[in-house]
């Protein structure tokens, strides 16, 4: 056996899920490993007829206060953090009769899954394991002469290992593992932290920070080609979403097509499917049309209508099951992705000719005003901030203008503020009679984005054989204050007649002037919708 190995004589397995446990020890104590356990372990591998030892018998202690205290003892502590080299640690082993223990198995309690299910706090409570990490940590410092696995998903290649190596186990996988090991234990950490922060909230930021998540794909690459990605799920997530959603059909998700599907799952969700069909069209991460309709035909048919050439390899979000009648029409053109609550067989067929596209059912629309957080790295640290849950149907609408709105252009002021929401910054949208007509994003100057805006009605119209811009008689939305009455003057020369934004710049009296003089009826939300 090389150096680097360690031969494993003897194995301490504690695990709460129990796949695959009675296989992996049967092939364990084929190649000689003495096996030791804690109680329910021990009962399955017993009853499987191992020859096992108790874990109690190594502590002289019991198992005690419902498993609160089974290995939190020097005989196993001691059995996994003696180094092997040093005379002194072996002195001590032999001092006190402890047996070094070369390998140990341990997956958690379920805690993140206690969390899922929505159980009651003293639940997540007594599914904190303390033992188990302590093990884990003990086992992974010391992996110069321990194995240490915390994944069912490990068995089968340690075995191999084993088997191939006259029951060693290399450096190079101790390490790695034991990698893992701090990982799973740092992530576990992670999810027990942050339920008590949500259950305990503080206005203060927390001296400390921890995010952790589970692989949930392997994704071939990032942004670009030469970028290596992977999608990782936070671990207990109730709201319904990307992270949740089950993919039914198509082609492996692509890193693109997870942030793109995200922002069109949020965006499309702002719409309440009681009142409403919704659908929406994206195209990296901005929505290129938005739209209501009396039914999910209707409201694809008038979302495409804002931007036909955008929508092309879009990613399509419906805030109710998709029907077969949506769903073909859908298919006419190319379409990366769609996202829906639920679909029908019928639609589930009809998508089904398509192999390609993906299809994601997410049982469930998220809350737009449900709290959470957002998190964004920068070069050496991260941004954390409550996500914007604000919605425009609770905000204290003013009118700042001599002219009321109309009633339907106080609702189209409304439908644009929702999606203006969802539109990188600067973001400016036209709606009209529940559509989007024209959408500026990403622009660094509100005009730039008025004008882009401006330029999309225009081009709508155009391909729609219309002589007029949809944004004629449309009501106009910026996610943030004009600063100049320039970008107002743009939009209503566009033809909005009616204008929302949050209003708070020094210069508001002259933008009002302005919009007063064009006849624009004008509505401040006192709320802002940056989103970079
Ligand atoms: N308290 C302890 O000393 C302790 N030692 C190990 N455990 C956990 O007990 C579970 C296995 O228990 P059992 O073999 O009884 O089914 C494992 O998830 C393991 O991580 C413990 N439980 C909780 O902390």
């Amino acid at each position: 056996m090389p150096r680097d190995h360690i031969r494993v004589t003897r194995a301490l397995l504690s695990v709460s899920d129990k796949t695959g446990l009675v296989e992996f020890a049967t092939a364990l104590a084929g190649l000689g490993v003495e096996l030791v356990s804690t109680g329910g372990t021990h009962r399955a591998l017993s009853e499987a007829g191992l020859t096992v030892t108790e874990v109690a018998e190594l502590t002289r202690f019991p198992e005690m206060m419902d498993g609160r205290v089974k290995t939190l003892h020097p005989a196993v502590h001691g059995g996994l953090l003696a180094v092997r080299d040093n005379p002194e640690h072996q002195a001590a082993l032999a001092a006190h009769g402890i047996g070094a223990i070369d390998l140990l198995v341990v997956n958690l309690y379920p805690f993140e899954e206690t969390l899922k299910a929505g159980r009651a706090y003293d639940d997540c409570v007594e599914n904190i394991d303390v033992g188990g990490p302590a093990m884990i940590r003990a086992a992974a410092k010391n992996h110069a002469d321990v194995a240490v696995v915390v994944d069912v998903a490990d068995y089968s290649a340690l075995l191999d290992e084993m088997r191939a190596g006259e029951g060693g186990i290399s450096a190079a996988t101790r390490r790695r593992l034991a990698q893992k090991a701090f990982s799973r234990t740092a992530s576990y950490d992670a999810a027990i932290a942050n339920w008590l922060a949500a259950e305990v909230p503080t206005q203060e930021a927390p001296a400390f920070r921890a995010l952790g998540g589970r692989l949930g794909q392997s994704l071939r690459y990032g942004e670009n080609p030469h970028q290596a990605a992977a999608f990782y799920r936070l671990p207990g997530t109730l709201r319904p979403g990307i992270a949740t959603a089950r993919q039914v059909q198509g082609k492996e998700l692509s890193y693109n097509n997870l942030n793109d599907t995200d922002a069109a799952y949020e965006c499309v969700a702002e719409f309440d499917p009681a009142r409403t069909a919704a659908v929406a069209i994206i195209k990296h991460a901005n929505p290129c049309g938005v739209a209501e309709g009396a039914d999910l035909l209707t409201a694809y048919e008038r979302a495409l209508a804002c931007d036909p050439t955008s929508a092309f390899g879009g990613i399509v979000a419906l805030n109710r099951p998709l029907d077969a009648e949506a769903a073909r029409r859908i298919v006419e053109i190319f379409t990366e992705v769609i996202i829906a609550p639920d679909a029908s067989d019928e639609a589930k067929a009809i998508i089904g000719a398509k192999k390609n596209l993906r299809l994601l059912l997410a049982d469930g629309l998220p809350d737009p005003r449900a709290a959470g957080e957002t998190v964004r790295t920068v070069a050496g640290g991260f941004l954390v901030q409550g996500r914007d849950a604000s919605v425009v149907d609770d905000m204290a609408l003013k009118v700042v203008t001599r002219r009321q709105p109309s009633e339907a252009e106080r609702a189209d002021m409304i439908f644009a503020y929702r999606v203006a929401k969802h539109v990188k910054s600067n973001a400016i949208v036209y709606a009209k009679n529940g559509a989007t007509v024209g959408i500026g994003a990403g622009q660094m100057s509100r005009v730039d984005s008025s004008i882009t805006a401006a330029r999309k009605a225009a081009e709508a119209a155009k391909s729609l054989g219309l002589a007029e811009s949809l944004a004629k008689g449309s009501a106009v939305a910026s996610d943030a204050f004009f600063p100049f009455p320039d970008g107002l003057l743009a939009a209503a020369e566009a033809g909005a007649t009616a204008v929302i934004q949050p209003g708070g710049s020094m210069r508001d009296d002259d933008v009002i002037r302005a919009a007063d003089e064009a006849g624009l009826a004008m509505v401040f939300t006192g709320v802002r919708h940056f989103r970079h």
